[in-house]
């Protein structure tokens, strides 16, 4: 058996750090402790030795309107672990009509050449019985425990109150989350259409059409629904206060709700859409937009206190090509950014060494909460023996100038482009394999795995106990005439 050993470091994990070194065999952590021999020594002297990280929501592989993103999963993944990201969540997205078994299977098509290990979350794009019966295969037997439900786009991904109501009643009877993206696609699609006849074609439009109450009015709605059903429910790509607020504010009453900004949500502004570049404006677009500073703040404010759980990216790397698609109507633009390869390194930059996050709240958004709210834990998302030996040994000296040039990401440019980030893998390693030494990528195609998620037993259990406790009950009477009158 052969055995590698990660020497001199200091291991950070979401509740604990201290100095310890860590044996890996066959891919599962083998043993902590002090001063351990024999095997390939990987030095992480100067060193955090951190859970790989879980990105939440990616899209790899998109089409939308009309186009495909740039990543698929060689790149995509290639990328994850270039940044220290050691699995990703992926969507399968079936167009309305079509069977969620069979989008499955075209997306698992997609995956062969996987460098990190992955799994999928079923986007709900439409509602009837084969749906409601194709879930449940979806749960049981092909190992996803989440549905994405679009309160946007809408004509194309959208569902409506009605569908989402009956889809959250079925996730809740199968232990299933379901995911939403909560705008209000029926204000934005009229806001649109007023901005472009009023002239109103360039990117800047798409950030005045979806203004944070539109965000904030459809998470409270997809809030209430959830209650109303008897699920948790999780908000992602949380951009604003409002949204952030209707978190908070379910959260404080007991509900089992989860935000998740993304790492472009808390250090790009919205004054990235007034550039005079068009390709620099169009590049940004994306939904929610991004967002006034003082948003930011409040995403900051809510991962530190734990009102906000996750980050994520929502990748969706689609080619400036692609984006222009849109010029003269900026409803055409294919909504989606990057930023896999850079969420680590950027969270640690404007969030670790600004002291706006912990090193071990680092570890908690990054990984650890994730792995916890998909139900993966502690296979990924820990350290401790027996865990996968994803693991990024995390050198907070090395540094570099994020450019489109040097990353492993298929797109041709990067949203972050000239940011100055402190705080880079010196190893990534995937279920033990060295994927990244020192900046030289290593990865291998076809390592990664599917990651299967049971059903979330634990919140469902709480919840369903809970409401059945206070389910409506009909009052038996006395004193009823029997005529009625
Ligand atoms: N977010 C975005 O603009 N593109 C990806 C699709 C989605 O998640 O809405
Ligand atoms: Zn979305």
């Amino acid at each position: 058996m052969t055995s590698t050993i990660i020497k001199n470091g200091t291991i950070v994990t979401a509740d604990l750090t201290y100095k310890a070194d860590i044996r890996i065999e066959d891919g599962v952590i083998a043993e902590i402790g002090p001063n351990l021999k024999g095997g390939t020594e990987l030095d992480a002297t100067g060193c955090y030795v951190m859970p790989g990280g879980i990105d939440p929501h990616t899209h790899l592989e998109m089409p939308f309107m009309g186009t495909y993103s740039a990543d698929d999963f060689d790149s995509g993944t290639r990328a994850a672990l270039a940044g220290g990201t050691t699995m990703v969540v992926d969507f399968a997205l079936p167009n309305p009509g079509q069977s969620m078994l069979d989008a499955l299977t075209m997306w698992d098509n997609k995956t062969s050449r996987a460098a990190c290990d992955y799994s999928f979350h079923m986007a709900i794009t439409w509602w009837g019985e084969q749906v409601f019966n194709e879930m449940e295969t979806i749960v049981r037997d092909k190992g996803i425990n989440t549905f994405k439900h679009f309160m946007a786009y809408k004509g194309a991904l959208m569902v409506d109150d009605d569908e989402m109501f009956s889809s959250f009643q079925r996730c809740a009877e199968l232990g299933a989350l379901p995911l939403v993206h909560a705008e209000n696609g029926d204000v934005v699609a009229q806001m649109q259409a007023k901005l472009m006849a009023e002239g109103n074609d360039g990117p800047e439009a798409h950030a005045y059409s979806r203004p944070p109450e539109v965000e904030g009015e459809a998470t409270n709605r997809a809030i209430m629904i959830a209650d109303m059903a008897g699920c948790p429910v999780y908000i992602v790509h949380t951009s604003c206060e409002q949204s952030h607020e209707a978190i908070r504010r379910a959260r404080q009453k007991g509900m089992r709700v989860y935000g998740e900004p993304l790492i472009q949500h808390l250090t790009l502004d919205d004054s990235e859409y007034f550039n005079k570049d068009w390709d620099h404006a169009a590049r940004r677009v994306m939904s929610p937009p991004f967002r006034s500073k003082a948003h930011q703040d409040s995403l900051w404010a809510g991962l530190a206190s734990g009102s906000l759980q996750c980050v994520a990216t929502d990748h969706c790397a689609f080619t400036t090509a692609q984006k222009r698609t849109g010029i003269g109507d900026f409803r055409k633009i294919p909504n989606g950014t990057g930023g896999l390869e850079d969420r680590l390194p950027m969270l640690w930059t404007f969030g670790v060494s600004t002291g706006r996050l912990t090193m071990n709240e680092f570890v908690a958004v990054t990984s650890t909460n994730i792995a916890k709210i998909l139900n993966i834990y502690p296979k990924k998302g820990a350290i401790l023996v027996g865990a996968d030996a994803d693991l990024v040994v995390w050198d907070p000296k090395r540094g570099k100038t994020i450019t489109a040039g040097a990353q492993q990401s298929a797109i041709d440019y990067n949203v972050f482009e000239g940011k100055e980030v402190m705080g880079l893998p010196r190893f990534t390693l995937t279920r033990g394999q060295v994927a990244v030494e020192e900046g030289a990528i290593k990865s291998q195609e076809g390592h990664g795995r599917f990651v299967s998620r049971p059903p979330l037993t634990a919140p469902a259990k709480a919840l369903s106990t809970w409401k059945e406790l206070t389910a409506p009950r009909k009052v038996e009477r006395t004193g009823i005439p029997a005529s009625g009158v």
